[in-house]
């Protein structure tokens, strides 16, 4: 058996080829992932593309088909049992006791684990989490955004070192859903590794390294900027003198050779695509236009992802 001291200073998550399939169908598909201790890593990519399957398959929950690694220095496939140990998954329907308060559920969960001064350990993480001032509320009356912390602090009570988080702030408001990642940074600074599942792309850029599924493939992986880099991708932002003439710019350049994506932001039009000079011959008939005015843009993390969402739809369904 591995000895989980020995992935200190390692990768906490080495797994190369990983696949599952469901029914005869591949939605994990040669995946090799590796994570840094201490890192904060974003999982992306479209429904159904086998980001919840790859969390599984990496805490031990799910075998996979194919494919080899470790998570915490433990083997993926014959030492799941102490990866469950060692890990905090916090899942996309986290289930909380409603009629239980805040301090009651931790109580519970802590009861769960057997954790040792059990007392001690709920009200450590009740101040770790700032949920003092709420202790004894009911979990059922909390807004979102507190029913997410109780759910971190759940998932954290047992010390973990890793933490896995399944879209955690879904639904959540955005300032729940900044101070939710405040916290994540400040876990990460105490060493824990976590990785973390989002549709959204301010939590993306918020990620040391992130990557996208589609699929069951993973096709980038990087910083976010590495990832906006790599897609190779050209964007020009057009405002006009008008909405009407903006929605008309769309309607004409949707689809024309050289243009791979054409999508409204507020009240601009981000243009983009991969081959540079077949973008400026589409695009030169309308550079002129005195209604409206042109800016190279970088691309964001959004235009590469719904770009990247596009073409593997193209490739793989
Ligand atoms: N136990 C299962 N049995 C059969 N099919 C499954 C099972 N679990 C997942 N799937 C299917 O596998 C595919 C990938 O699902 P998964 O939940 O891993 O995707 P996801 O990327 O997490 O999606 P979302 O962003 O919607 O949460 C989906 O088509 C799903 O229906």
């Amino acid at each position: 058996m591995s000895d989980a001291a020995s992935f200190e200073g390692e990768l906490a998550i080495n797994v190369e080829g990983l696949t599952k399939s469901f029914g005869g169908r591949k939605v994990v598909d040669n995946v090799d992932m590796q994570v840094a201790k201490g890192e904060i890593y974003g999982f992306l990519g479209p429904n159904g593309s086998g980001k919840t399957t790859t969390i599984r398959l990496l805490c031990g929950l799910l075998t996979p088909d194919a494919g080899h690694g470790t998570c915490l220095g433990y083997d993926i496939i014959t030492e799941s049992p102490r990866i469950k140990l060692e890990v905090g998954y916090m899942t996309q329907r986290f289930s909380l006791y409603e009629d239980l308060s805040i301090r009651e559920n931790l109580d519970f969960v802590a009861r769960i684990y057997g954790l040792p001064n059990r007392r001690e350990a709920v009200e450590e993480t009740i101040e770790k989490l700032n949920l003092k001032g709420r202790a004894d509320q009911l979990a059922g009356m909390l807004s979102g955004g507190w029913k997410q912390r109780l759910a971190l602090a759940s998932c954290i009570m047992h010390k973990p070192q890793l933490l896995l988080l399944d879209e955690p702030t879904a639904g959540v408001d955005p300032k729940a859903r900044r101070e939710f990642w405040d916290e994540i940074h400040e876990l990460a600074a105490g060493g824990l590794t976590v990785l973390v599942s989002t549709h959204y792309m301010d939590e993306a850029e918020r990620c040391n390294k992130i990557c996208y599924l589609a699929y069951g493939h993973l096709l980038a992986r990087g910083t976010a900027q590495e990832v906006i880099a790599q897609s190779g991708l050209k964007t020009w932002t057009v405002s006009g003198s008008s909405p009407r003439r903006i929605r008309k710019l769309a309607h004409d350049l949707t689809g024309k050779s050289g243009i791979d994506m054409v999508a409204p932001f507020g009240a601009t039009l981000h243009i983009s695509g991969l081959d540079e000079a077949a973008l400026e011959r589409a695009i030169f008939p309308w550079r002129n236009d005195d209604d409206l005015s042109w800016r190279q843009d970088d691309p964001t993390l959004e235009d590469v992802f719904i770009l990247m969402m596009n073409k593997a739809s193209d490739n793989f369904t």
